[in-house]
């Protein structure tokens, strides 16, 4: 069975990038029936928080995203240790002792001599007893991973047919000196011993892959399929990271976003498609296809969102907002004025509004008033009133268009701007109406 994961290491709030990365997996789970593994990267213990692990829960829930299964690398150490002595004991892991000092020189002499700066693998040129001798001094050995073999090759779901070249890569560090397994060798253990089928994941992650696919071999675990999703970066290119805040999920929310317009812009952008929200969660499953997911770089701004919140609002039935709307906003209240938000707050704008009072300017055309108040129909209202208000208005006063209808929705809403007068007027009601074209 089909299992992904969303994999984030708890040191900051979720962004935008982040929350793209989840969505896709999630989406990927449910369209094939399969399962989404929520786990968090939490082996830098300088970094990583249980506040901001409880954050990322909370984000993630709220976007809409659930996960079948959670795991957290904290509490996987003794699988990271048996990985480390499985392959010490195989030779793919061998210790050094340079200092980052020593190392920095090595880079620089290699590339002042025009060659790339890989590691010269000079401990694997040491004997025992140099070995001993350096832990005598009170050095402790970091561990490297032995690459070897063919460059690595696989076909990437959204990349393609990708590999990496060995030869321009320096054998990475699996283990810290003071014994920390780092991320590449803790997630590989992970997603071998749990099983991972797809790992799909950002751009940033592709020169890991190679690595990984060694590793996977190196471990005894079948390799499971890839796909790096592109970047997703700000409205002035530049990317995004937990440490910055930028664009984060909390900011979004605080905001007053809609989740669904978030997943429904992600998703739509991520697969080169114009921006259409979908209404639900059952709609986003139905639109996702990991095929459609192309190279291009998305970029995104909270203009962008605000746009499609409105959007999704637009379309929104009143069963869908009902149990989020403030006391008294109604179905009528709803279908009259949601075309004209962009946020489900902006409702209060115009129940207050329609209840009044409203400030309304100093009333420039008077006469016009007097004769519209004259003329309002009588009661029941409906939204054919403003037709024969408007129509009886225009043959007493020859006024028409813009001169006719500007001064009566600046007296009726106190805006120049808004919701179609025709659903507004019965819902503010004769005795208002009349107070509002009187006042003065
Ligand atoms: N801008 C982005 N666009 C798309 N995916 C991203 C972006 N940034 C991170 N990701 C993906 O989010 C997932 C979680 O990664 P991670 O927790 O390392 O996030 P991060 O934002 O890169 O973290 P940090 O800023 O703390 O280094 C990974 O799959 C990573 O590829």
């Amino acid at each position: 069975m089909t299992l992904v994961r969303f994999a984030p290491s708890p040191t900051g709030r979720l962004h935008l990038g982040n929350a793209f990365i989840a969505l896709v997996n999630s989406l990927f789970a449910r369209k094939s029936g399969g399962r989404f593994l929520l786990r968090l990267d939490d082996t830098d213990r300088e970094r990583s928080t249980a506040a901001f692990a409880a954050a990322i829960e909370s984000d993630l829930a709220w976007l809409g995203i659930e996960w079948d299964e959670f795991a957290r690398q904290s509490d996987r150490l003794d699988r990271y240790d048996a990985a480390i002595d499985r392959l010490k004991a195989s030779g793919r892991l061998y210790a050094c002792y340079e200092t980052p000092e020593e190392l920095a020189l090595k880079r620089k002499a290699q590339l002042n001599a025009g060659r790339p700066p890989v590691y010269d693998r000079a401990a694997l040129a040491l004997g025992d007893a140099d070995k001993a001798a350096l832990e005598a001094k009170g050095i402790r050995p970091h561990w490297r991973f032995l690459l070897q073999g063919d460059d690595p090759r696989w076909a990437d779901l959204v990349q393609g047919d990708s590999h990496i070249q060995i030869a321009s890569m320096s054998d990475p560090v699996l283990v810290r000196a003071d014994g920390v397994p780092l991320y590449t060798l803790a997630s590989v253990m992970d997603d071998g011993e749990m099983a991972v089928t797809h790992i799909i994941r950002g751009a940033d992650h592709l020169s890991n892959t190679g690595v990984q696919l060694q590793l996977f071999e190196a471990l005894g675990f079948a390799a499971p399929a890839f796909a790096h999703l592109p970047l997703i970066s700000d409205a002035e290119g530049q990317g995004l990271s937990k440490r910055i805040g930028s664009l984060s999920l909390e900011s979004l929310r605080d905001s007053g976003l809609e989740p669904l317009s978030i997943a429904s812009l992600l998703l739509r952008l991520g697969q080169g498609e114009p921006p259409e929200p979908c209404p639900d969660w059952p709609s986003l499953i139905e639109a996702f296809d990991i095929a459609k997911f192309g190279h291009a770089t998305p970029r995104l701004s909270e203009d962008d969102l605000t746009a499609m919140n409105a959007k999704l609002l637009h379309a929104l039935p009143y069963a869908a907002v009902a149990d989020r709307l403030p006391e008294g906003a109604d179905a009528a209240l709803w279908e009259a004025v949601k075309g004209n938000i962009q946020r489900l707050s902006d409702i209060a704008d115009w129940q207050r509004i329609v209840a009044g009072p409203v400030e309304t300017p100093p009333p420039a055309d008077s006469e016009l008033l007097d004769k519209a108040a004259g003329l309002l129909p009588p009661d029941p209202w409906d939204a054919s009133t403003w037709k024969a208000w408007t129509k009886a208005v225009q043959e007493a006063t020859g006024r028409k268009g813009k001169a006719l209808f500007l001064p009566l929705r600046l007296a009726l809403t106190g805006r120049e701007h808004g919701p179609e007068l025709a659903n507004l007027l019965p819902l503010i009601g004769r005795a208002r109406v009349l107070d509002r074209l009187c006042r003065r």
